[in-house]
């Protein structure tokens, strides 16, 4: 007796190392989101986004600070435990909070054990290439899958006085197939050129995903507040907005209001 369920009914194939892999060498392409909540995540993840990150990018865009470094890991796995019940289908991905990426290896380590023990996503990510070789393999060895991060590196924005794009292209290359290396199963590439871009996934045989990095990357990257509108004020010149979602909350709040003003809400059918 055939005892598998009807495909309808099966929960579809999960994105895996392998199955990003796969998607490369047969040249289709991989979409990556952020997501810092149940719901949102449940939404990307019925749209066939492949890869959800629960990205550092939530201590500006959801805690509201000025930059990526405020966040702590607890706060990350906090979210993380949310996006990994929704996702049924996309690879979940957190994001190793500063300064933990760069300390002792062995805290690393930890803390990408922590991802896999007390949440349901399914890799980290780590900003660095190169410098980052000993990290990479030490947690890929431990059974952590590692998404590497080249080119601008948020966390170093005090270092570097701002975010600005990455131009040295040997040392950028070096540092993609460094982390390749060392185990990486993608490397994400933020904010160089196309030329840049187009050499690292050249230089690499893993998925490279860009966010800023031109269109020859395996795939793309967003913080999907974005691309949905939902911050207040400068997005860089790579985000594509699709979306007015401020302005559909900010419209339901007058709505709201309003109603409650002229006392039309709430109305009988709203009432017991
Ligand atoms: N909302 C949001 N979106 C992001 O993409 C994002 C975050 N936050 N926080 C973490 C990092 C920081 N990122 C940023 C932020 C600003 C620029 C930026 O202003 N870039 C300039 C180019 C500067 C230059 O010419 O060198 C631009 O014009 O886009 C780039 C990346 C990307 N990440
Ligand atoms: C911008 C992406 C790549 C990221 O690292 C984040 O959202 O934290
Ligand atoms: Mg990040």
């Amino acid at each position: 007796m055939d005892m598998t369920k009807p495909e309808s009914l099966k929960p579809p194939p999960r994105v895996t190392t392998r199955s990003l892999a796969k998607m490369r060498r047969d040249g289709q392409s991989i979409s990556m989101l952020t997501a810092y909540d149940y719901p949102t995540a449940e939404i990307l993840d019925r749209a066939g986004i492949d890869i959800l990150l629960v990205g550092d990018s939530l201590a500006m865009v959801v805690q509201g600070h000025d930059t990526t470094l405020p966040v702590t890991m607890d706060q990350l796995i906090y979210h993380a435990e949310m996006v990994g019940r929704a996702a049924k289908r996309a690879m979940v991905v957190v994001d190793l909070p500063f300064p933990e990426g760069q300390l002792e290896i062995m805290r690393t380590v930890a803390c990408g054990a922590r991802v896999l023990k007390e949440t349901k996503c399914h890799a980290v990510k780590l900003e660095g290439g190169a410098e980052q070789a000993g990290r990479i393999e030490t947690m890929v060895t431990a059974g952590i899958p590692v998404m590497a991060h080249v080119g601008l590196r948020p966390q170093n924005v005090h270092v570097e006085g701002g975010y600005r794009v990455k131009r040295e292209i040997k040392t950028l290359v070096n540092d993609a197939v460094a982390a390749e290396n060392a185990g990486a199963f993608a490397v994400l590439v933020e904010c160089v050129s196309t030329e840049v871009g187009q050499a690292i996934n050249d230089a690499v045989n893993v998925p490279t995903i860009g966010i800023g990095a031109g269109g020859a990357t395996t795939g793309q990257v967003l913080v999907t507040n974005d691309l949905i509108g939902l911050t207040s004020g400068y997005s860089p010149k790579f985000v594509r907005k699709m979306a007015d979602v401020s302005t559909t909350i900010y419209e339901a709040a007058i709505q709201y209001r309003d109603a409650i003003a002229d006392n039309t809400f709430p109305g009988d059918a709203e009432s017991f």
